[in-house]
C-alpha cells in the first residue's frame, strides 16, 4: 500500500497516458504507447492527482518521494481471464504429458478438469481461499492491478457456490478490484456423461438462480468446444443467464470451431477468449461486434497448441486483449511479464501492442476501463515501477526475468 500523498519523481518513461477511449484500442491507436519523459506523478488517496513533466512539478511538501530515475511507470496490467481458486494442483498430469499424453487424452482418463473438480470437492473454504489468497499477492507482486477470477471446477450446485464464497472473501481480502465469473459449464461431470442435456437443465433451473442470488458474480463463461458444450446448450445457458444480468466471457475455439463465436457475438458477449483455432466466418462474426478478443498465449506455450492468429484479428481491427488463463491443467503461470513476453517473441505483437492489449485493452474486458489501464488523473493508481532499464521492450527481451521493482496499489 502506498501513503496517502506519494510523489513518483524524475521518472524516466511514464507509459500508456491517455485519457479514457470509448472503445478499446485498434489501428494506428493500438500500434502506440503514448509516453511523457522525464516525469512525475502525485498520488492521493490512491488516486492519480497530477502527472507532467519534473520541470512542472512544484511543491511536493506533504508527500512521500519515490525516486524512479532510470525507471519506467506503466499502468499495472489487468488480467481478465483466470481460474485463480483450485485445490491441490496437476503436476503428475504434467508429468504425463511431459511423457506423451495430451491434454485431450488425459482428459478422456478422467483428468484434467474433472481431476480438478474431485479435489475441489473434498477441500474446505478455508483452504481454498489461503491458498487462492498467496496466488493473488504472486500475482500482485507480477504487476497485476486488477483480476478476473472463475469458477468451474464445482461441477456442482454446492462446490460452485463453495468457490463463489471463497471469491467472495479474495474480494473483500484483496486490494486491487476482483471481477467474478461464474463458469456454468466447465465440463460435464461423470455422472451424466450419456445425457449432458440433463446437466444444462441442472445447470439453468438450479445452479443458476442460486448463483445470481449470491451476486457474486458479474459474469457467466461456458467452455464452448468438441467433447465439452455446443453452441446449443450454450445459447440456452446464456438466454438464461441474460435474466440475471450475468454477461457472458466465454472460453471458444481453443481445440476447435464449432460456431461458437457466432453464439457468443449473438449473445452480446463482453469477451470471446482463447480463439487458437479460427475460421473465415470467426473473424466475420468478430469483426461486426462489440466483442473484444482475448488471447492466452501462456496456455498455448504450456500445452503446446497453435497461439491465437493476432495479426488476422488486428487486420480486421478487432480489439485484442492478453491475459494468463491461470489455471492448473493449462497454464500455470500468473505472469502477465512473461504473456507480454510471449506476445511478442511467439505471436509477433510489438512491445507497445502487447503493452496496450495487457492495459487499456484489457481493462475493456472487465468493464474496468474507467478505472484503470491508462494513466490519467482520477484513475486508480495501480502502477509498475520497472527495474532501471532504457526501453519498454525490454520487458518483453529480458523474457523470463522480472522486469518489476516494485508495484504500486
Ligand atoms: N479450457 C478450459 N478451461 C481452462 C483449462 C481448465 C483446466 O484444464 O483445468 C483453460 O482455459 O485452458
Ligand atoms: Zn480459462
Amino acid at each position: 500500500m502506498t501513503a496517502t500523498k506519494t510523489v513518483l519523481t524524475h521518472i524516466a518513461q511514464l507509459l500508456q497516458v491517455r485519457e479514457t477511449p470509448e472503445k478499446p484500442l485498434v489501428g494506428t491507436d493500438f500500434n502506440e504507447l503514448p509516453l511523457l519523459e522525464n516525469a512525475y506523478l502525485k498520488i492521493s488517496d490512491g488516486r492519480i492527482e497530477a502527472f507532467g513533466h519534473m520541470e512542472n512539478l512544484g511543491s511536493i511538501e506533504g508527500y512521500t518521494e519515490i525516486d524512479c530515475s532510470h525507471r519506467l511507470v506503466l499502468p499495472a496490467y489487468i488480467d481478465s481471464h483466470t481460474h485463480l481458486v483450485y485445490a491441490g494442483d496437476r503436476t503428475p498430469e504434467f508429468a504425463n504429458r511431459i511423457q506423451g499424453l495430451t491434454y485431450a487424452e488425459i482428459a478422456e482418463k478422467g483428468g484434467g478438469i474433472l481431476n480438478s473438480a474431485a479435489l475441489l470437492a473434498k477441500t474446505d473454504e478455508e483452504t481454498l481461499f489461503q491458498a487462492a489468497y498467496d496466488r493473488l499477492q504472486q500475482a500482485i507482486q507480477l504487476g497485476t492491478g486488477a483480476i478476473e477470477i472463475k469458477t468451474g471446477y464445482g461441477l456442482s450446485t454446492e462446490a460452485e457456490l463453495k468457490m463463489l464464497r471463497v471469491i467472495e472473501r479474495l474480494r473483500a481480502a484483496s486490494p486491487i478490484p476482483i471481477k467474478a465469473t461464474y463458469l456454468a459449464a466447465h465440463a460435464v461431470p461423470t455422472a451424466f456423461k450419456s445425457n449432458p442435456d440433463a446437466y444444462v437443465d441442472l445447470i439453468i433451473n438450479e445452479t443458476l438462480p442460486q448463483v445470481a442470488a449470491l451476486e457474486i458474480a458479474e459474469y457467466i463463461d461456458v467452455f464452448l468446444e468438441t467433447n465439452y458444450f455446443n453452441s446449443a446448450q450454450t445459447e440456452r445457458i446464456l438466454a438464461a443467464a441474460a435474466q440475471y444480468q450475468l454477461k457472458p466471457k466465454i472460453h471458444v475455439n481453443q481445440f476447435t470451431t464449432i460456431g461458437g463465436i457466432t453464439t457468443a457475438v449473438k449473445h452480446g458477449a463482453l469477451s470471446v477468449d482463447h480463439l487458437e483455432v479460427m475460421a473465415p466466418e470467426d473473424y466475420d462474426a468478430l469483426a461486426n461486434s462489440k466483442t473484444v478478443a482475448v488471447a492466452l498465449p501462456s496456455c498455448s506455450f504450456f500445452i503446446q497448441i497453435p497461439y491465437t492468429p493476432v495479426k488476422e484479428l488486428m487486420q480486421r481491427n478487432i480489439p485484442l486483449v492478453l491475459a494468463t488463463d491461470f489455471n492448473p491443467g493449462t497454464s500455470p503461470s500468473l505472469n502477465m511479464n512473461f504473456v507480454v513476453a510471449l506476445a511478442c517473441i511467439q505471436m509477433k505483437l510489438t512491445a507497445e501492442q502487447a503493452l496496450n492489449a495487457a492495459t487499456l485493452n484489457a481493462a475493456f474486458a472487465l468493464e474496468l476501463q474507467h478505472e484503470l489501464g491508462s494513466i490519467a488523473v482520477g484513475k486508480r493508481a495501480q502502477l509498475i515501477v520497472t527495474k532501471p532499464m532504457r526501453s519498454y521492450w525490454e520487458i518483453p527481451y529480458y523474457f523470463g526475468n522480472n522486469p518489476i521493482e516494485r508495484a504500486i496499489y
